[in-house]
């Protein structure tokens, strides 16, 4: 099974090789966001480096006023302990200023970095074809928007400056030890063996526990993200107790792995703390020893201690850093999955313009399937000549839509060729195709804005005469004409709130005013009562005359305005020909329309 894009996702079982694919494929995301900040990067690592030399020649500097200024003051000599007090402000004073100039830098790669990505992602996914979105759930979309961000954003945030600057100051302060006092040095090198073990045993806990607790996280806005946009199926079959409960669970899932992590914490920080303390006891004794022999200076024995202590500071912080890398680093390899999918509609490399298409649409030897092992449009072909409507019809599941869809270029045929005037969907340009072919579906969406907004979709540059004209060709302008603010009424304001009629009556006039050559209706009538049906099938008569146009139909009312009927069975198309035609024959549409008749005495 391949990993490459979004696949393989939510596994957890990758084989070595996968690993490093997706490795690979982070690793290169990350260079290609960094390497624009290349610059700022190397100024901030190098304020990191020398802020954290300035840290680590505090305890020298004491150690000097200490052992040579102090006695030198004794003998009226200032020179000495004021030069200690110099340096060590001077240290101070540059060390403050060099975290200013690090925390700046890095919050500007950090902002510019997270800016980059997101616009990235969004850029990606909205050109993503519709098969993606199919499957790809919008909890996992909004995921990677959100969590996966703020965990790359912490990571980029405080991470990053925190890693360089322990361990910097780390090596700094031991390599200062030694050159102080080697034998101190040793107690450090004794020391990092039990903090090896105990990090190591923290490591390998702790990476197994942090996954899960994002997968639980990730649970929990996938399943709010679902119930919320499910809201009315949820309300009106009453499963909240259900959701509820299951909510629950996954709740109770994160509270008890954010536990064990924090049973982890519990360990590893005093465990750390507890080999610091012994550190620093073992460093007294050994270096009071050899003060009272008078082999070692008072001074360099508090500076060994500070050393020694200092040492093990920075450790919590790599701990909590290592938190932050996982999450950030497997929010980075899902993102990177992302933005690898490519669209399977893809835009041509060499597009033919059609500017004033006719509307003359031709399927030759096409097949479809969605999926490999089940063909849903079996080989066919269909010609649609500029200018006719056409009732497509048939039961549910039949592959009306699917026809639909592809003819309307969101999905490409798996075999053969679907043209319009001659030219292959492939090959056109992508805005000569959406300018020609429009599809208005069931669901009417409706984007935040005004009403006029969203007539205008079809057309940004309309006048507002040409909205209101589209509006009333397909009698939506009373209605309009009487919401609070008329064409100004903002649709997802209370009050600006429209009908599910309303709302294809305005999707069915953004669609007139772009004026195509092909229009698709996909049960766009369905929700609509039967006055308004009829005021929209005058309109649609009127409009429907100079293109073509492709009507799903389950209403057979829809069907009268037909030229030509298409009745579709198992994805093959069983019989074609004129409305009166059918009726008067014997097939399965006179049986339908007679059935729909006597529904309607
Ligand atoms: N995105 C998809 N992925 C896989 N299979 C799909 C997808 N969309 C539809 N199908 C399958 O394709 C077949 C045809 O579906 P289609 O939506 O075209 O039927 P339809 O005739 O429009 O039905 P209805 O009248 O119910 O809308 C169905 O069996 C359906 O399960």
């Amino acid at each position: 099974m391949s990993v490459s894009g979004v696949q393989g996702e939510e596994r957890l079982d990758y084989t070595r090789a996968e690993s490093r694919e997706i490795r690979r494929r982070s690793v290169r995301l990350l260079g290609s966001l960094l390497r624009p900040q290349r610059s700022r990067l190397w100024l901030t690592a190098l304020a990191v480096v020398l802020s954290s030399a300035a840290q680590a020649a505090g305890p020298a500097i004491i150690a000097y006023g200490i052992d040579s200024g102090i006695p030198a003051l004794v003998e009226q000599d200032w020179f000495p302990a004021g030069l200690a007090v110099l340096a060590y402000l001077a240290t101070g004073v540059v060390g403050a200023f060099l975290i200013a100039v690090y925390i700046r830098l890095s919050a500007r790669v950090s902002q510019a970095v997270l800016i980059d990505l997101r616009t990235r992602v969004f850029l990606h996914t909205q050109r993503l074809s519709l098969e993606f979105h199919e499957s790809y759930t919008s909890g996992r979309i909004i995921s990677r928007q959100t969590s996966d961000l703020d965990a790359i954003r912490e990571l980029l945030d405080e991470g990053l400056v925190v890693l360089v600057r322990s361990f910097t100051y780390m090596a700094f302060t031991a390599l200062a030890l030694v050159l102080l006092d080697p034998t101190s040095g040793l107690v450090l090198l004794g020391a990092l063996i039990p903090m090896t073990l105990v990090t190591r045993w923290f490591q390998v806990r702790s990476q197994a526990l942090f996954r899960r607790s994002r997968v639980a996280s990730a649970s929990l806005i996938v399943k709010f993200v679902e119930t919320m946009t499910g809201i009315r199926a949820v309300q009106a079959f009453r499963t909240e107790r259900r959701n509820a409960d299951e909510f629950g669970d996954l709740v109770e899932d994160y509270r008890d792995v954010n536990a064990k992590v924090l049973g982890l914490f519990t360990v590893f920080n005093p465990a750390l703390a507890f080999i610091g303390a012994v550190s620093v006891a073992a460093t007294i004794v050994l270096g009071g020893f050899r003060v009272v022999e008078g082999s070692l200076a008072i001074g360099a024995l508090l500076a060994a201690v500070l050393y020694v202590k200092r040492f093990f500071d920075p450790m919590e912080d790599v701990a909590v850093f290592y938190n932050g890398y996982q999450s950030a680093s497997s929010a980075l390899e899902k993102i990177s999955g992302v933005l690898e999918e490519e669209p399977s509609v893809p835009d041509p490399a060499h597009p033919v313009d059609l500017w004033n298409a006719n509307g003359h649409v031709r399927f030759e030897n096409v097949e479809f399937a969605y999926t490999r092992d089940r063909v849903i449009l079996p080989r066919f072909d269909l010609d649609l000549p500029a200018g006719q409507t056409i009732a497509l019809v048939g039961s549910t599941g039949a592959g009306k839509t699917t026809l639909a869809k592809l003819i309307a270029r969101f999905y490409d045929p798996s075999d053969g060729v679907i043209e319009l005037d001659g030219i292959d969907l492939r090959s056109l340009h992508p805005k000569d195709l959406r300018r020609a072919i429009v599809m208005v579906t069931q669901e009417a969406y409706l984007f935040s804005g005004s009403v006029a907004d969203n007539i205008a979709l079809g057309k940004p540059d309309a006048t507002f005469g040409e909205i209101v004209s589209a509006a009333r060709a397909v009698g939506a302008h009373e209605f309009i004409e009487g919401l609070p603010n008329g064409y100004d009424t903002d649709v997802n304001k209370r009050g600006g709130r429209v009908s599910a009629g309303q709302r294809q009556l305005i999707s069915f006039a953004r669609a007139f005013l772009a004026n195509p050559a092909v229009l698709i209706l996909d049960e766009a009538t369905s929700s609509l009562d039967i006055p308004s049906e009829r005021l929209v099938q005058e309109g649609l008569q009127s409009l429907l005359a100079d293109r073509t146009a492709i009507i799903i139909a389950h209403r057979l009312s829809t069907v009268a305005i037909a030229d030509r009927v298409l009745v579709m069975e198992h994805g093959r198309i069983v019989e074609d020909g004129s409305p009166a035609d059918l009726i008067g024959g014997e097939g399965r549409f006179a049986a339908l329309h007679a059935a729909w008749r006597d529904s309607l005495v």
